[in-house]
């Protein structure tokens, strides 16, 4: 007999409050540095198991096929892994825009390789899970350790960090960026000198991919030019989406009232923990129970 669903698994976005681009390894991969600040808001998912081996989405992403959804090919990859003979159903409730620079992608196969490790009784530790997530992006490992980091190398060395509490408008410009194609542009500055984290600060710091983005596409510049009238701002990843800090989250809702239409938006509180760390201390301390 079948399962039930099991409750919702939270997905959460990161900022990345700054990314320079040290050079590129023997790979052709760029090295890091950047800073991944973990927001309390993001997707949801929740599982239902099956005595199949099935592995169902039930509601689809435009534009994805199911064999390339990141859940399914996550859920698949642990159940190979682990040689699980259960099957899944997997219900997405999405809010964050894809291709953003938020890592809606990555955070949706961390949760999924983090719920059902616990679901399916896998046993792995994180630092397993981590390895694992590695195989289907750069920034899978970061939201299953679902702490706010300092990153270096390709993004896979990871030290986390305290900073001092902020408030976040996350604004969309309503186009998609791909990351593949803002690495393999010529004019990408590749050269920034490291930095020691305990130096950081937000103005010091930048987004190398930024200018390249902002030329390519004007919307980028165009949102980023309004928001930093109101807050200090830039653009998270390789884009396409653009964040401004605030203190408060009155703040933040004072500015997001002025945003003009054309542009969606979320306001979200940076976190030291994220949701999904959250969760998966909450489900394990009842398990011990
Ligand atoms: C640079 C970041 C910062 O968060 O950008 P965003 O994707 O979040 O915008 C990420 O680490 C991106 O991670 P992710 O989006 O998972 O990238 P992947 O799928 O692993 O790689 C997409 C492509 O980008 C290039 N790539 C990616 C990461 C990296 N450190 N160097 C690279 O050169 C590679 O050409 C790769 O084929
Ligand atoms: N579950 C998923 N959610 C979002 N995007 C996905 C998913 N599975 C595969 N993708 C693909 O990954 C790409 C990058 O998505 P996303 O992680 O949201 O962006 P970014 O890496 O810029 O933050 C999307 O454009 C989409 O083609």
């Amino acid at each position: 007999m079948d399962n039930q669903l099991t409750d919702w698994w939270p997905s959460p976005a990161k900022l990345n409050l700054f990314l320079h681009i040290l050079g590129r390894n023997e790979r052709g991969y760029h090295l890091l540095q950047t800073l991944f600040q973990m927001l309390d808001v993001g997707d949801k998912l929740a599982f239902r198991l099956t005595n199949d081996e099935k592995i169902i989405l039930t509601n689809p992403l435009a534009g994805v096929a199911d064999e390339d959804n990141l859940i399914v090919r996550a859920a698949r990859l642990l159940q190979t892994t682990c040689k699980v003979t259960q099957g899944v159903t997997i219900t997405l409730d999405k809010h964050l825009p894809m291709g953003g620079g938020i890592g809606g992608g990555s955070s949706n196969a961390a949760t999924t390789l983090v719920a059902l490790n616990e679901l399916w009784k896998c046993k792995l530790n994180n630092t397993q899970l981590a390895e694992l997530g590695l195989s289907l992006g750069a920034d899978v490992p970061i939201f299953i350790h679902g702490e706010t980091a300092f990153a270096s190398g390709v993004g896979e060395k990871v030290f986390p960090v305290k900073i001092a509490p902020k408030w976040y408008l996350v604004a969309n410009p309503g186009i998609h960026v791909s990351t593949a194609e803002v690495f393999a542009a010529a004019e990408l500055p590749r050269n920034s000198s490291a930095i020691n984290w305990h130096d950081y600060k937000f103005e010091e710091t930048r987004n190398d991919c930024q200018t390249l983005v902002t030329n390519r596409h004007p919307e980028v510049a165009k949102l980023l030019q309004w928001l930093v009238h109101y807050a200090p701002s830039r653009m998270t990843g390789t884009g396409a989406c653009v964040f401004a800090t605030f203190a408060s989250q009155a703040q933040a809702m004072e500015v997001q009232a002025r945003l003009p239409i054309e542009w969606t938006s979320f306001i979200a509180k940076g976190v030291d923990q994220s949701p999904l760390k959250i969760k998966q201390q909450t489900v394990r301390a009842a398990s011990d129970m």
